[in-house]
């Protein structure tokens, strides 16, 4: 061997040590999570650039090689509202929901499962033939019923927005267990009346963590986490348990209603941790693996703070 050829070998050792470190530094995550279910949700103001999503898209595909079963849930609010927008339908959100005309719940579908869903599957399959995507109205997998906002203590009907009564994780579990990794609209079909209705993302994803019984659900939003109290303070919660989270509950604003509505939903029925992060950071989900408690804001289960 020459001189010359033996230093690159020393040089290349010398850079790629601290890149084996780092691997071997997520191992004792990776085995934690081998072989379990994460439940995904990307939300639609998380989705900032194509680089953005296009890193969103490389940590799933990571995960899913490196043995989680990860699924895909994904939002859509501020691509519907411009859909809506330029279509001249008026859109108008109460209590977090969107009022869902039958004429805006077209555009919410076109815009859900023919614009976004589609996005995120042809991002996901430049590594190969992994992502299907599908809707809740596709085999059972999520049932609905009319749901009502409560405005100052009043009911108000919202239209063709459904409350989860009902999921069939039958699908999603066979596309597991073929290597896919699913990638979920968040509508459903209704049980009564032939329609199909509007379901918040983070209602949706929280559902499906729970009914698959998911390590983890993690929700990719356009803030650090749950602030403490905004919009005064940038101060994260970086944890709370289930009770806390319950007593905050309605104090919230706004987006972060469904979303922490759905987290207590995930850790109270059997989901180990729920976590809010920054999808606006280049792959936050990675990220997760290297930090001991984690970035943003995590919910546990009451019994695991004592
Ligand atoms: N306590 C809070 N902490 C953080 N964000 C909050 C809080 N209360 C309300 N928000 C709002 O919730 C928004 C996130 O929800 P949303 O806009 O629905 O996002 P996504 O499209 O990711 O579902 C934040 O951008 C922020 O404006
Ligand atoms: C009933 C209701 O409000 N549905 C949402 C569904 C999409 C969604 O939740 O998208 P994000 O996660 O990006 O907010 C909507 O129409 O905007």
């Amino acid at each position: 061997m020459t001189t010359t050829q033996a230093t690159t070998g020393a040089t290349r050792k010398h850079t790629a040590l601290p890149k084996a470190r780092t691997l071997v530094e997520a191992l004792p995550w990776l085995t934690r999570h081998h072989g379990k279910t994460v439940v995904i949700k990307f939300g639609g103001n998380a989705m900032v650039d194509d680089e953005l999503k296009a890193a969103f898209a490389q940590d799933v595909v990571f995960l899913r090689h490196a043995g989680l079963k990860p699924v895909v849930v994904h939002g859509g609010g501020p691509q519907i509202s411009a859909q809506l927008d330029k279509l001249g339908i008026d859109s108008e959100f109460k209590a977090g929901l969107r009022v869902t005309t039958p004429e805006a719940m077209d555009v919410v579908r076109m815009v859900l499962a023919g614009q976004v869903q589609r996005e995120l599957v042809g991002l996901l399959n430049r590594h190969g033939p992994l992502a299907v995507g599908m809707t809740g109205e596709d085999a059972h997998t999520m049932t609905a019923t009319k749901r009502y906002a409560h405005v100052d203590g009043e009911r108000v009907d919202i239209g063709r927005v459904g409350e989860i009564t009902a999921t069939d994780t039958g699908a999603i579990r066979a596309l597991l267990d073929n290597g896919r990794i699913p990638v979920v609209s968040s509508i459903a079909r209704s049980a009564d009346d032939g329609h199909v209705y509007n379901v918040n993302a983070d209602t949706a994803a929280a559902a499906l963590a729970a009914a698959l019984g998911a390590e983890t659900l993690m929700v990719l939003t356009d803030v650090e986490g749950l602030y403490e109290d905004w919009p005064h303070s940038d101060e994260v919660i970086s944890k709370l348990t289930a009770g806390e989270l319950e007593a905050l509950l309605p104090e919230l604003a706004s987006g972060m209603v469904p979303k922490m509505e759905g987290c207590l939903h995930a850790v109270r029925n059997g989901v180990r941790t729920a976590r809010v992060i920054d999808g606006r950071v280049q792959h936050a989900i990675l990220l997760e693996i290297f930090t001991d408690e984690g970035v943003g804001t995590m919910v546990v289960p009451d019994e695991e703070e004592s």
